[in-house]
């Protein structure tokens, strides 16, 4: 079974969730097997038959064609005569539904044979996922049933199938549905059948072996076989042509069953060469889903929510005792245990589940990384799902917080506003130092891809599929606006328009790059966000982006937030200050602490000096070797739209960018430096791009854990001045 999560986990819901709770109804169209979409118009049939019509143009030797969705380009013109009848326009918008990024036509056109030949009591075939859906139409090549033998033959050799496959690739499609009076007038007259199909056996419902034993015992009425043209009888041809020995040994059950399975999946299978298919898709025996957190108030605690799905097949519900989350936090340590209660049931054709729900409150400070999930039965035993020994991961880097994000109720507009807001982990920056002696002067710099950049909200639509065109999607980037600091963490968010008509389809990653790696919370849907949502809370910041400084020039004000006693001023740059690398800001504003406090949420290490400091789990450091100056630019400006609504301030308050620590003291007084030394205060070049939301990093008192044997030599670390460029 795959590792979660995975590409499959889509296709996998869609693939065994058919009733119940949280059901995806795939299977709803095949259920039951003689559901018809009109009269004598064989839904499953028509699944069976599009992945065939799909797949035949496939030239194996040359890599291309396969099952790749282009059927949904061949429905017109020379395709037209291969393809004619509603069967393949009505399969591909019903599998539109489902389409979305994670789930392609061309994967679901492969699930549609699973499900219809389940659905109609046949074996279980094998579904893989990572078809790449084709962007216009490939190749001619479906056999017809004019074909001389020789044509026939060289058609299934170019498919990549042998004489007893291609024998048994049709006995195998043909127990299903059958032959249409209005696409195949001259072999099914009009008005000579009730419901104007000559079905291909006497259970045309039922996937069974009814097509070939009625061909052997002379019964069939398979006017593929039997009908009135002779040159149209292409079943016939090739089931005779190795004088029956194939067809013969599919007349036990079992071995068609098992024939049918191979020969199906292989049909399924043939894909264009660049495509690589994942394993088969396997119910998971645990799978996590909408798992969600979100900072709250204080910006103390997460809420952690989301459910567990147990495959009750082997460990029936009225076993489970309990079901458990062991989570572990930021740091890989064992943080606490989660109860869950049931929250209902489902089932697919082969397979049942129960849905256990959780909705808890953890340290923001130490988060989550990962969990397991802890089974007690009634009989006392434990079992314990760690997704392969990986625990199931959970990102707290980045994610949506969605209590506060919101999408406008449908105003009849066609279009609705789209606000989200993405939580993202302060990162404890890395930095290199440098010692001058006398006074000791640090100069301390955000190492370059150390800072998370590139934040961004990805909007995934869906373009819907019309006749003789594949739905597509389109991805849109916005760059989230960094708005407030909670107390570990940062919010951003973005906005955008919604077009009500996508809305369903619609998913959102929220992700930002941090030194060569993307971390983001991905496929979220929309349409289950709040239409009016709850503004931020940035209590309990630690000194960010959006404090609050005082505006008037000169003006000495006390606040709380920086440090424990600060005092705060508002000047004028100087000409050929640090601004000189950018227009902006215009003022700087210096405020004086005693101590300053900044939170590595995560590993890290950092140079000082000829020392290496390794940060091994989430520390808080503290400066207490002050008076510490920490100046920043600030600049009147309206807090980003997106959070204005009253949510991270109001909008003439002051937006300060990232801060700047130094000396109170001059220009160090001592020599030596060193070649590597970082700038200089009155640069600010090599600095984290604007948008950085790196934290001042400090070379302090660790009250968190750092490696032992490291933290004494930090402790030591007296810090009598420091500049850090910050953007
Ligand atoms: C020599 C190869 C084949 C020929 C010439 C052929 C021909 C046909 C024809 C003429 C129909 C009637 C379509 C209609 O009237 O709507 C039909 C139906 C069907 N074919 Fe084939 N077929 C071939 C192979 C296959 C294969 C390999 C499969 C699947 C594995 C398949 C699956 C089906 C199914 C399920 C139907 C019923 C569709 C419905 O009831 O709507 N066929 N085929």
């Amino acid at each position: 079974v795959a590792t979660w999560p995975s590409s499959i986990d889509e296709l996998e819901d869609i693939k065994y969730l058919n009733d119940g709770y949280n059901s995806r109804g795939f299977a709803f169209a095949v259920t039951p097997c003689t559901f018809t979409r009109a009269p004598g118009r064989s839904i499953a049939g028509g699944f069976v038959r599009t992945a065939f019509h799909d797949m035949a143009p496939a030239d194996v030797a040359a890599g291309t064609g396969g099952v790749d969705g282009s059927i949904g380009f061949e429905l017109q013109g020379e395709y037209a005569s291969s393809n004619g009848g509603p069967a393949f326009n009505n399969t591909i918008t019903y599998y539109s539904r489902f389409f979305n990024a994670q789930a392609t036509i061309s994967d679901l056109i492969a699930l549609g044979v699973y499900t219809a030949v389940r659905g109609c009591g046949g074996p279980i075939v094998n579904t893989r996922a990572g078809r790449i859906d084709a962007t216009g139409p490939g190749a001619l090549g479906v056999p017809d049933i004019r074909d001389p033998g020789p044509t026939l033959q060289g058609r299934f050799i170019r498919m990549g199938l042998t004489q007893p496959e291609s024998i048994s690739i049709v006995a195998c499609g043909h127990s299903l549905g059958g032959v249409h009076a209005t696409e195949f007038p001259a072999i099914v007259p009009l008005n000579s059948t009730r419901l104007g199909v000559a079905d291909f056996d006497s259970t045309n419902s039922t996937y069974d072996n009814k097509i070939v034993t009625e061909y052997l015992d002379g019964t069939t009425k398979n006017v593929l076989v039997v009908g009135p043209d002779p040159s149209a009888r292409s079943d016939l041809h090739l089931f005779n042509s190795d004088q029956n020995a194939t067809i013969k040994t599919l007349a036990d059950p079992a071995a068609y069953r098992s024939t049918c399975a191979k020969v199906l999946q292989k049909m399924i299978d043939t894909v264009p060469s660049q495509v690589k298919l994942t394993d088969a898709i396997e119910a998971y025996p645990v799978k996590p889903s909408a798992l969600q957190l979100n900072v709250l108030a204080a910006g103390d605690k997460l809420s952690f929510s989301g459910q567990i799905r147990v495959r009750t097949n082997d460990l029936p519900k009225s076993t489970i005792s309990k079901v458990e989350i062991e989570y572990k936090d930021r740091d890989g340590s064992k943080a606490g245990t989660i109860s869950t209660k049931a929250l209902g049931d489902a089932s697919g054709f082969d397979d049942t589940f129960t849905f256990y729900g959780f909705d808890s409150e953890i340290s923001a400070k130490t988060a989550v990384s990962s969990f397991t999930v802890v089974i007690t039965l009634t009989s006392g035993s434990v079992k314990t799902f760690d997704n392969n020994g990986k625990g199931f991961p959970v990102s707290d880097k980045i994610f949506s917080q969605t209590i506060n994000s919101s999408l406008s109720a449908s105003s009849g507009t066609g279009v609705q506003k789209l606000n989200i807001v993405a939580a993202v982990s302060i990162i404890c920056m890395s930095f290199t130092s440098k010692i001058y002696t006398d006074p000791i002067f640090f100069v301390i710099q955000v190492r370059n891809g150390q800072s998370p950049s590139d934040l961004k909200l990805t909007l995934t639509t869906i373009n819907a599929m019309s006749y003789n065109k594949l739905p597509t999607v389109s991805k849109n980037t916005i760059p989230l606006v960094k708005g407030c600091e909670s107390k570990y963490y940062t919010f951003y968010s973005a906005n955008a328009d919604a077009f009500t008509n996508q809305v369903n389809g619609t998913k959102y990653d929220v992700s930002f790059s941090s030194g060569g790696s993307t971390f983001s919370d991905d496929f979220n849907s929309i349409n289950f966000l709040l239409s009016t949502a709850k503004a931020v809370s940035c209590d309990g910041g630690s000194g960010g982006s959006t404090t609050s400084i005082a505006t008037t020039s000169g003006s000495k004000t006390t606040t709380t937030g920086w440090g424990t006693q600060q005092t705060t001023t508002t000047t004028t740059p100087k000409a050929g200050s640090s601004t000189s690398s950018t227009t902006e800001p215009t003022k700087w504003t210096t405020t004086t602490v005693t101590s300053y406090t900044t939170f590595c949420p995560g590993p890290t290490t950092f140079t000082h000096g000829t020392k290496t400091f390794t940060v091994t789990e989430a520390t808080t450091l503290t400066i207490t070797d002050c008076p510490c100056e920490i100046t920043v630019p600030w600049k009147p400006t309206t807090a980003p739209a997106s959070v204005s609504n009253g949510a991270v301030k109001p909008a003439t308050t002051t937006t300060v960018d990232s801060p700047v620590i130094h000396n109170p003291a001059p220009a160090p007084v001592s020599s030596s430096p060193v070649a590597a030394v970082a700038p200089p205060a009155s640069s600010t070049t090599a600095v984290s791009p604007a948008g950085s939301t790196t934290k001042p990093a400090v070379v302090a008192t660790f009250t968190g854990a750092a490696t032992p044997g490291k933290r004494a030599d930090l402790l030591v670390v007296g810090v009598v001045g420091m500049v850090a460029y910050l953007l």
